[in-house]
């Protein structure tokens, strides 16, 4: 089980537990290939209210599919998700309601967010009638309102997507989010299709959304650099498990001990860490060709493997203060 800062009386906004999502068929065949892909393999998570966690990790390690899980928008096939304190995993959708207002996700686009039929403000205001019964009026003003704290003007509420920039888009995607005041907030590369230029407002602006509204992020990325801008911790997730747990974001580049974590951040050399981006060359992204049956997942790309890595799976185990590490060797990375 992973615990992070606060583990002591804290009140946990999420827990994660041994949480696997499978997919495909195992096939019965002799000497076919498995069709079985673990995109989430285990993941045992907490988050602390008001304590945002970053997870990152290259393309296919199971990120999006772990904030889907806990969006409710995918079943697991085995583990539990507890938010505020109740069991979720199994809940029928009417059920799920409540825990659906208090639990938003913001995706990298606003394609399949918003209708392009729909002007702004009116998917704005069909999120707030499925959830807070208002007056017309009231629907009006709470649309201005939360278009003037994302930076847009309440006109904007009578154009269309199409009509929008993608930085303005981005705004629309988080007023959408942010209006039924959710404790939750699943970013999904909420910034990786923007102009860089765009990319540091964005942050900012969710930044000042977290202090105002008592916000609490899950921020899936493969951006490093998008990292200390709105999170405190990190996790490091390698085909499906988190590989390695941080409970800080400022020098982590220098904490970390995985071989995984080390490469990623080690991939685009940068002498300003908030530059460093995660990268690998082609040959190195084909992780799920290599996956092992047994014994720790990074063993085929690792240069520290030894007989017991290929046998026994590492644990996440207490490497420092707030720091878990799953792999047998991390003694020799400090
Ligand atoms: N609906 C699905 N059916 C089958 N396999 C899936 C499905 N969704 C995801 N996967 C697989 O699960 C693995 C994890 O995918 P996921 O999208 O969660 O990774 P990711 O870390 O978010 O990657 P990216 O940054 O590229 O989005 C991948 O191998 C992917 O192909």
């Amino acid at each position: 089980m992973l615990f992070c800062k606060g583990d002591r009386q804290m009140e946990f906004l999420l827990e994660t537990d041994h949480l696997k999502k499978y997919y495909g068929k195992e096939t019965a065949s002799k000497g076919s290939r498995n069709s079985i892909v673990k995109a989430v393999d285990g993941v045992s998570l907490k988050i602390e209210k008001g304590r945002s966690l970053a997870l990152i990790g290259e393309s296919g390690s199971g990120k999006t599919t772990f904030g889907k899980l806990v969006a409710g928008l995918e079943k697991p096939s085995e583990g539990t998700i507890s938010f505020l304190g109740k069991e979720v995993q199994n809940l029928k959708e009417r059920d799920f309601r409540p825990f659906r207002r208090e639990l938003q996700m913001i995706f990298q686009s606003s394609n399949g967010v918003f209708d392009p039929t729909y002007t702004i403000g009116e998917s704005i205001r069909e999120v707030m009638q499925n959830y807070m019964p208002m007056s017309p009026a009231e629907y009006e003003d709470a649309i201005d309102e939360i278009l003037e704290k994302v930076g847009l003007e309440p006109a904007m509420k009578h154009r269309y997507v199409s009509q929008l920039s993608g930085g303005q888009c981005q705004r629309a995607n988080i007023a959408r989010a942010l209006v039924l005041r959710p404790k939750l907030v699943i970013c999904d590369e909420p910034v990786s299709s923007l102009d860089f230029s765009i990319r540091k407002q964005i942050l900012n602006l969710l930044n000042d959304m977290q202090e105002e509204f008592g916000l609490t992020y899950l921020l899936i990325t493969h951006d490093l650099s998008n990292v200390p801008y709105v999170c405190k911790a990190v996790a490091i997730m390698y085909q499906g498990k988190v590989v390695e747990y941080i409970d800080r974001t400022d020098c982590i580049w220098q904490l970390a001990f995985h071989p995984y974590t080390k490469l990623l951040f080690q991939s685009i050399p940068a002498t300003d860490p908030r530059k460093r981006k995660i990268g690998m060359n082609d040959t190195e992204l084909h992780i799920s060709e290599t996956a092992a049956v047994q014994g720790c997942c990074y063993q085929n790309r690792c240069s520290l493997c030894t007989k017991k890595c290929k046998i026994e799976e590492p644990e996440l185990v207490l490497a420092g203060d707030e720091h878990w590490v799953a792999c047998h060797h991390f003694e020799n990375m400090k």
